[in-house]
C-alpha cells in the first residue's frame, strides 16, 4: 500500500470562500499503519484527498479512521491517498453585537468587516434585534390590542419594521424570500393579537423574538454572500431553557451542555460561523419562546461563553466601554479600562444599562474576562471585567443613577425589642414577588425602596403597592414616597470615609438632601436616595468632583484631618 500523507490544516471559516475548505499547508508522508489511532479524540473529520486530484470528506471517529483509509482506497481503486486531518479549531471568543451595532445595512456592513479583521480568532456571534425594532414590536402589539383586526397591518410599528428589514435585505443584496414569510407571520401574530384583545406575557415574549430572529438570518445570509460561511441559530432551538417567567426568564444549568454540543457538533461537522439570536429562550415547562429582560443579549454572551470555555466574551455596544456615568446624563463621562465582575453586576443591576444585570454571572462563574467595546470605534481600548484586578489606587469607578424608585419607610407599631419584624417585613415581599432594592434598617424602622423594573405597567404598579401598603399596615406605620432616584457609587468601599465624605460635602453645596444611604454588602457600592428631579444635577456634580479635578487616589496616602484634610480642598462646580 503507498504511503498516505498527513497535512496539518486549518479550517477557519474566516477564510473566503470559494477556498475549498483547506489550505495547502505541508505535508508529511505517513502510512495509515503508522497512525496513531489511538491519540485521536472523537468524533474528527479528515479531507481525503485521493491521488487522481479528486478529494471526498468524510466525518470519522478515531478508531474508523483506519477503515475509512481502507474504504476510499478500495472504492477509489487507487493507492495514491494523502489524508488531510482538519484541525478542530476550537471556538475562541463570542462577540455580542447590541442594536445599534446592526442598526442599518451599513452597520451590517462595518460589523462584518470589523469579524473579519480578526482574522485568528473562531468567533461565536450573538446579536440583537436591529436599532429600536424590540421597541417598536412592542409598541405595535400594545397597538393591535386595541385597533381592531382589519386595522392591525396599517400600525405604523409594523410599517418602520417591514421598511427597515426590507430596506436592509436589499441594500446588502441577499435574497429577501426568506424575510418575506417573517414578515408576514409578524403581521399575522399582530392580527391575532388585536383578534383576541390581549397581550399576555408569553405573547410579548414570542412577538419581540421577531426582531433577533430577523437580525440574524439578514447577517448570516450576508456573511454567506461575502464568502464567510455562516450558519444562524434561534437561542431557543439550540438549547437556551429557561425558567417560565415570560419577559424575565433566567437561564437554567442544563442550558450549558446543551449549547456547548449543538454549537460544537454542527462546527465539528461543517464549520461555519455560528449567528446566535441573542435575548431569547425556551421555557422548560412551556416550550414557549421566552425573553430574558430587556438587554438580555449581553447574558446569551456570557452564557455561552461559559457554555464553551471560551478565551473571552467581547460586547460591542455604541460607546467607547464602561464609563465613570451614563454619557446621556454628563456628556463628558470617560472610560473606565478595568473593572472586576462585583463592580460590573453591581453597575448594571443599579441602572447602567450598558450591561445587562445578570450578565456577569456566568462570566464569573467560568472565569471568563468580559471586553466591552465600541463597535463605531473598534481601536478605542474598551473596558476589560475580570475576577479580580489591582484595587490599591482606586477609589470610585462610576456612577449610576436608577430614576422612578419608590421609597417605603416601615415603622414597627410595637416598640423596641420586637422580634422578627424585619423578616415579617420581608416575607410580605416575598409573597408579593416584589423586589427590594437598597435597605437600610434598625431594630425597629426600615427604609427600602422597590425595584421599578419588577413593576411592569402603570396600572399594575397602583395596584401592587396598594396592596403591598395594605399587607404592611397589619404591623407597621408605613410612609410610602415616590419620585425618588437612587445614586449608586460604585467604587473601592475600603475608602468608604473618603467616598461619603466627597459625596457629602458635594451634596451639602448643592443643598441636596439625601433620604437614605445604605452600604452594599459587594463592598463595591454605596447608594444614595435623592428625590428624582434632582439627580441628574447630583450626577454632574459629583462626576465632576470624582473624576474632574485631579487624582483622587492621591488622597489616599495624605493625613485625614487637621490642615490636611480633603474636604477643605474639595471644590464643586455649578
Ligand atoms: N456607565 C455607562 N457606561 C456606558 N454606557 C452607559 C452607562 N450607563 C448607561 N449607558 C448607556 O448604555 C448604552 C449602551 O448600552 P445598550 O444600548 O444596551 O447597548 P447595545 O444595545 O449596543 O448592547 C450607551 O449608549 C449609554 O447610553
Ligand atoms: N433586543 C433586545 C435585547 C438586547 O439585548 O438588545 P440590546 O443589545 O440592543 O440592548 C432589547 O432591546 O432589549
Amino acid at each position: 500500500m503507498a504511503a498516505a500523507r498527513v497535512r496539518c490544516h486549518s479550517n477557519a471559516p474566516f477564510t473566503r470562500l470559494p477556498q475549498s475548505g483547506h489550505r495547502n499547508s505541508p505535508t508529511l508522508p505517513i502510512s495509515p499503519n503508522r497512525v496513531d489511532f489511538a491519540a485521536l479524540k472523537s468524533p474528527r473529520k479528515f479531507l481525503l484527498s485521493i491521488g487522481d486530484g479528486s478529494s471526498c470528506t468524510r466525518r470519522v471517529s478515531g478508531s474508523c479512521l483506519k477503515s475509512t483509509v481502507r474504504a476510499v482506497l478500495d472504492e477509489k481503486k487507487t493507492d495514491a491517498i494523502r489524508e488531510t486531518e482538519v484541525e478542530e479549531k476550537r471556538f475562541t471568543c463570542v462577540m455580542k453585537f447590541g442594536g445599534s451595532s446592526v442598526a442599518s445595512a451599513e452597520r451590517m456592513k462595518e460589523v462584518a468587516e470589523l469579524i473579519l479583521t480578526f482574522p485568528e480568532e473562531s468567533p461565536v456571534i450573538v446579536l440583537s434585534a436591529m436599532g429600536k425594532t424590540t421597541n417598536n414590536l412592542l409598541l405595535a402589539g400594545e397597538k393591535a390590542v386595541s385597533c381592531g383586526v382589519s386595522n392591525a397591518s396599517e400600525i405604523e410599528e409594523l410599517s418602520i419594521i417591514k421598511e427597515l428589514h426590507l430596506r436592509t435585505v436589499k441594500e446588502l443584496q441577499i435574497d429577501p424570500s426568506v424575510f418575506l414569510s417573517f414578515l408576514e407571520e409578524l403581521e399575522q401574530l399582530l392580527k391575532g393579537i388585536a383578534m383576541m384583545k390581549e397581550l399576555t406575557l408569553r405573547t410579548r415574549d414570542y412577538l419581540v423574538s421577531f426582531g433577533e430572529c430577523l437580525s440574524t438570518r439578514i447577517f448570516a445570509a450576508y456573511l454567506n454572500k461575502i464568502g464567510v460561511k455562516a450558519r444562524q441559530y434561534d437561542a431557543f432551538e439550540i438549547g437556551f431553557i429557561t425558567t417560565d417567567d415570560f419577559t424575565n426568564g433566567d437561564i437554567l444549568e442544563a442550558t450549558y451542555p446543551a449549547v456547548a454540543k449543538r454549537l460544537y457538533d454542527d462546527w465539528v461537522d461543517d464549520p461555519a460561523v455560528p449567528i446566535v439570536t441573542g435575548f431569547l429562550g425556551k421555557g422548560w415547562k412551556t416550550g414557549a419562546v421566552t425573553t430574558l429582560g430587556r438587554g438580555g443579549s449581553d447574558l446569551t454572551a456570557t452564557t455561552i461563553g461559559k457554555a464553551l470555555g471560551l478565551q473571552e466574551i467581547q460586547v460591542w455596544k455604541d460607546v467607547d466601554g464602561v464609563l465613570t456615568c451614563d454619557p446621556t446624563i454628563y456628556k463628558r463621562a470617560t472610560p473606565v479600562p478595568f473593572l472586576t465582575f462585583d463592580e460590573a453586576a453591581e453597575l448594571a443591576y443599579f441602572g447602567a444599562q450598558v450591561l445587562h444585570p445578570q450578565s456577569m454571572r456566568p462570566a464569573r462563574e467560568g472565569g471568563i474576562p468580559v471586553r466591552v467595546k465600541n463597535s463605531y470605534n473598534p481601536k478605542a481600548p474598551g473596558t476589560i471585567i475580570t475576577k479580580t484586578r489591582d484595587m490599591t489606587k482606586t477609589v470610585l469607578t462610576s456612577i449610576v443613577l436608577k430614576r422612578n424608585v419608590t421609597m417605603l419607610d416601615i415603622a414597627s407599631t410595637r416598640m423596641l425589642g420586637q422580634v422578627g419584624f424585619l423578616a415579617k417585613v420581608f416575607s410580605i415581599f416575598e409573597d408579593l414577588e416584589i423586589s427590594v432594592d437598597v435597605v437600610a434598617t434598625s431594630e425597629v424602622s426600615l427604609s427600602l425602596t422597590l425595584d421599578p423594573s419588577k413593576l411592569w405597567s402603570r396600572e399594575l404598579i397602583q395596584q401592587e403597592l396598594d396592596h403591598v401598603v395594605e399587607e404592611l399596615e397589619k404591623i407597621a406605620v408605613v410612609n410610602l414616597s415616590k419620585g425618588r432616584a437612587i445614586i449608586s457609587l460604585i467604587g473601592n468601599v475600603q475608602h468608604s470615609s473618603l467616598i461619603l465624605e466627597r459625596a457629602f460635602h458635594v451634596l451639602w453645596t448643592k443643598g441636596i438632601n439625601v433620604q437614605m444611604i445604605s452600604q452594599g454588602a459587594s463592598k463595591v457600592n454605596i447608594s444614595l436616595i435623592v428625590n428624582d428631579d434632582e439627580a441628574e444635577g447630583c450626577v454632574e456634580a459629583l462626576h465632576k468632583s470624582f473624576f474632574e479635578s485631579g487624582d483622587l487616589s492621591e488622597l489616599l496616602i495624605q493625613p485625614r484631618f487637621g490642615n490636611g484634610s480633603p474636604v477643605s480642598a474639595l471644590q464643586v462646580e455649578n
